[in-house]
């Protein structure tokens, strides 16, 4: 269930330098970049009459795109901020046979097309630059950005300075950070990758839809999974956590502890949790939800850490967490959400995914970092980011589902950044079949219809 590969600006120079070294030239990556973003644009906007916009920098890009959309029939117009810099734009730029109006005078058309810059990016848009960008968005129809929008941080997602919003963005060869990270991909509108042939690998995926096909034969509840939640001082948000092990898969789901009520299906125990977790069948434990922070959860994460099963560490246990020493044993998973994380990893520096992976070494965890552009990391350094997600998931108890449903697949064996990839994705899927207005309960039957889509 490998997801797409996600190559930082740098990366993506390497995968392009390899095929320039298979005899490809810069020219002919350049003309399969533009013909593949004409296709998206034609595809997308059909004839409708366009403008496209061409940097200064190695872009020539936007000239192919000009060129293909205007062999398709498409009355297509193209404004420059300034000559392109290197040989193969320049030559790019000598095939397009129109005029080539001044960015700051130029008219406004109803497809906006922006190629304006690429990757290399690293400093607020100058003030010629975002002023005729801003009047020319304002004017069009539909805004597509060419590989990024103009304006944002590849690597991090941050707003370099003032952007505009598109309707799409074309993503040239693989997807990069700010694809999906937060702010940048909120001003994007629908991605879509264009293939120009790079053979990209990367140790950070795109979150994909999880394999977790149906029960066999040879299946009895025990091997689909024995998930164990420990229930502390506010007994609903285990509940929601139990619940939703419970419809993630898991054939068998324990609650440990006095509370009441819960489906018939779920089984109470009331003995200690160690006693409890020295069951060898005990596939997962989910730990934190409601476990409060006061002594007699901590006694219970002490349990849960002592019994060495794998282990899903949320909410309050990560609290509680934050008083004892990292690293942990056995990789658990840990699930922040940004006030967990900070309390716990106090000042990592860099981009979400750098503090991600930083959190996971240190910790010796797989690190959850959740958020509308969830970041889940290993210690061994490789990273997955979720695609956007529902914002109705900012609701109290959401993350205490999560939590759930990464514990069933855990108990079902997958490896813990499989098993972290694949909750998150069934927690997302579960949002958009519950839909707008959701609480935490809705994600709970939402989450077997999720199920279905992964046999
Ligand atoms: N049905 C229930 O019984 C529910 C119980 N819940 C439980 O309630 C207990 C305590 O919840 P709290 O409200 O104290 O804990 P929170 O996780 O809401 O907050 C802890 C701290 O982090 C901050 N914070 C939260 N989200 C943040 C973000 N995205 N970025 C930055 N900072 C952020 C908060 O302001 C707070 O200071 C936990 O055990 C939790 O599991 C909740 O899970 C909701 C449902
Ligand atoms: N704006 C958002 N868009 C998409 N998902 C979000 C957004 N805000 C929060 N989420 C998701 O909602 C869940 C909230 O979990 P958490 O913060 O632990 O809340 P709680 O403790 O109340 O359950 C996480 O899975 C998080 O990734
Ligand atoms: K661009």
């Amino acid at each position: 269930m490998s997801g797409r590969p996600i190559l930082t600006a740098a990366e993506t120079r390497t995968a392009e330098d390899a095929v320039f070294a298979t005899g490809v030239s810069v020219e002919e990556l350049m003309e399969r970049a533009g013909q593949a973003v004409a296709e998206a644009v034609w595809r997308y906007a059909g004839a409708a009459p366009t403008l496209v916009l061409c940097g200064p920098g190695n872009g020539g890009d936007g000239y192919v795109i000009a060129r293909a959309l205007a062999d398709k029939g498409v009355k297509v117009r193209v404004a420059a901020s300034g000559e392109p810099r290197t040989d193969a734009a320049q030559a790019m730029r000598a095939r397009w046979t129109g005029p080539i109006e001044a960015l700051a005078e130029a008219d406004p058309a109803p497809i906006l097309v922006d190629a304006l810059f690429g990757t290399g990016l690293a400093r607020p848009l100058d003030a010629v630059i975002i002023g005729p960008l801003e009047r020319l968005a304002k004017a069009a129809r539909q805004r597509i950005a060419v590989d990024l929008p103009s304006g944002i941080g590849t690597d991090d997602g941050a707003l370099l300075g003032a952007t505009i919003d598109y309707e799409m963005t074309v993503a040239l060869g693989n997807l990069k950070p700010a694809h999906r990270l937060q702010p940048a991909v909120a001003s994007m509108g629908r991605i879509v990758v264009a293939d120009i042939g790079l053979n990209a690998v990367s140790q950070l995926v795109e979150i994909a839809r999880p394999h977790l096909p149906a029960p066999g034969a040879s299946d009895h509840k025990y091997t689909r999974g024995l998930v164990v939640v420990a229930e502390g001082a506010m007994p609903g948000a285990a509940m929601l956590s139990a619940m939703a092990a419970q419809r993630a898969g898991a054939g068998y789901v324990v609650l440990a502890g006095e509370g009441l009520g819960g489906p018939a299906a779920m089984v109470r125990r009331g003995d200690p949790l160690a006693t409890v977790l020295a069951d060898d069948r005990v596939g997962a434990v989910v730990i934190g939800p409601g476990l409060g922070r006061t002594n007699a959860g901590a006694l219970l994460l002490d349990a849960a850490l002592a019994s060495g099963r794998r282990l899903v560490l949320d909410a309050d246990a990560l609290v509680l967490l934050a008083e004892r020493g990292l690293p942990l044993a056995g990789i658990p998973i840990l699930t922040p959400h940004e006030g967990e994380f900070a309390r716990l990893f106090v000042d990592l520096p860099g981009t979400r995914i750098d503090r991600a992976r930083a959190a996971a070494a240190k910790a010796q965890a797989v690190v959850v970092l959740k958020g509308p552009d969830t970041v889940i990391a290993t210690p061994d350094g490789r990273a997955a980011i979720a695609p956007p997600a529902p914002g109705w998931l900012a609701s109290a108890g959401t993350g205490d589902v999560l939590a759930g449903a990464i514990g069933a697949c855990l108990a079902r064996g997958l490896e813990p950044f499989e098993a972290a990839q694949a909750g998150v994705w069934l927690q997302a899927e579960a949002a958009r079949i519950a839909g707008p207005g959701l609480i935490a309960d809705d994600l709970i039957p939402a989450l077997q219809t999720a199920l279905v889509a992964c046999g």
